[in-house]
């Protein structure tokens, strides 16, 4: 009897095994909550806690659009509600232009190595100012802004009769400043009113960098202490709402999005205004499609979001982002957005792989706009506030 019954139990414990062994490996394959499965951005880095610790829940509307509500903090230890992923700790927004610095001298190394190169020569004749005018011309800097600068430089030269390097250098330094205008207001306008949040829209064509941009815009507000929402008014490309609500969940925000394609952006857009207002949160960031392939198209789509977003507040902040590689062609699209909503702030991605760093003046001077974040590099927080100086001395040093 024993015979046949022990290969049995044996049998029968052998499969128990591995059973348990293979739930065991399903289940720690599982996505947690609130995360996007494949993060789309190379440089995501895993959770880590800051800011509490929450989880998000999804809300349906009639229409399609849903919010990821927020679970306050003193929520998550009760009954049934699932324990929420630890959210991302942000860097600092101080000082992040100098902590990237080395990246724009990598890609800008030609503009300001060559500049000081050639002032540096023992005799500045005509050939080294055609080379200087060459170079800046090269690093996109534009037609009227390089000859503002080699014909104040020439003449600053000529009445300091100086070669000396340092001095030359130093010249150079305060004419690029003085183009790339320190005087510009650079601040982002995200303050809470009495009784609606900040709104911004940020609009550009596909593949400059939006939806990162957002993304990476509020970390900047997250590490400011600020409440933030997202409107994921994209809807023409399915995937653009999803990894906005992925960039927003790593920082414990929010996001209003709609599940059905090719949703009416507009009405995106509302939504998350509205319930910005509702949950009292200090700033509203509104992602939007940006398909240049028609342009009358774009311009009704975007001069519809903004009216039907102004039916509850003015949009405090229109952000434009550009992509800096693009060069002049950026500038052309720069104009086109310019048509239709009122731009208030450039953002100018992918600075960390062109060698067109004088586009900043060009953009400047084309919209009398300013720059005010740049984009360098693809890491969660590679977006820096832009400053006239900084920039420059990361150019020539
Ligand atoms: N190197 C570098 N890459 C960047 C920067 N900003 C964005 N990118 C990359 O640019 C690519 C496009 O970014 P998206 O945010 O999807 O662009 P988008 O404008 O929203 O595109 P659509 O949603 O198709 O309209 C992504 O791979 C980003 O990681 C930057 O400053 N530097």
């Amino acid at each position: 009897m024993n015979e046949i019954l022990l290969p049995v139990i044996f049998v029968v414990l052998a499969l128990a095994v591995i059973g348990s062994v293979a739930a065991v490996l399903v289940r720690g394959r599982r996505t947690p909550p609130g995360l996007y499965s494949s993060p789309r951005d190379p440089d995501d880095r895993p959770l880590a806690g800051a800011h509490g610790s929450t989880s998000t829940d999804v809300l349906d509307r009639p229409d399609g659009v849903t919010t990821d509500v927020l679970v306050p903090d003193d929520l998550s230890g009760l009954e049934d509600t699932p324990a929420g992923p630890s959210l991302d700790t942000v860097d600092p927004v101080q000082g992040r232009l100098a902590r990237l610095r080395a990246r724009l001298v990598r890609s800008n190394n030609a503009l300001g190595k060559g500049l000081l190169a050639l002032l540096s020569r023992d005799r500045i004749d005509e050939d080294v100012w055609d080379e200087v005018e060459e170079t800046l011309l090269m690093a996109d800097l534009g037609t009227e802004p390089t000859m503002e600068l080699v014909d104040a430089l020439r003449e600053r030269v000529k009445v300091a009769g100086s070669r000396n390097p340092a001095e030359v250098k130093d010249m150079l330094r305060e004419e690029l400043v003085k183009l790339v205008d320190p005087s510009m207001d650079r601040s982002l306008a995200t303050q809470r009113h009495a009784d609606r949040p900040a709104i911004v829209m940020v609009v550009g064509v596909n593949g400059v960098g939006k939806t990162t941009t957002v993304g990476k815009l509020a970390r900047v507000l997250v590490a400011d202490d600020k409440d933030v929402l997202l409107g994921a008014a994209d809807t023409f490309r399915a995937a653009a709402a999803e990894q906005l609500a992925t960039w927003g969940s790593r920082v414990g925000v929010p996001t209003v999005k709609s599940d059905v394609d090719g949703a009416d952006p507009a009405s995106v857009a509302f939504e998350a205004v509205k319930a910005g207002i509702d949950q009292e949160v200090d700033v509203v960031l509104i992602d939007t499609a940006g398909r240049l392939q028609n342009k009358v198209g774009l311009m009704d789509e975007l001069g519809k979001v903004k009216r039907v977003i102004e039916k509850q507040g003015t949009v405090d902040e229109v952000l434009l982002v550009l992509d800096a590689t693009t060069g002049q062609n950026g500038l052309s699209q720069a104009r086109v957005f310019a048509e239709v909503v009122n731009i208030t702030g450039i953002v100018l991605t992918k600075l960390d792989g062109t060698a067109k760093g004088g586009i900043v003046v060009a953009i400047q001077r084309s919209l009398g706009v300013p720059v005010k974040l740049i984009g360098l590099g693809e890491g969660a927080d590679d977006l820096a506030p832009f400053d006239a100086e900084a920039f420059v001395d990361a150019l020539l040093n």
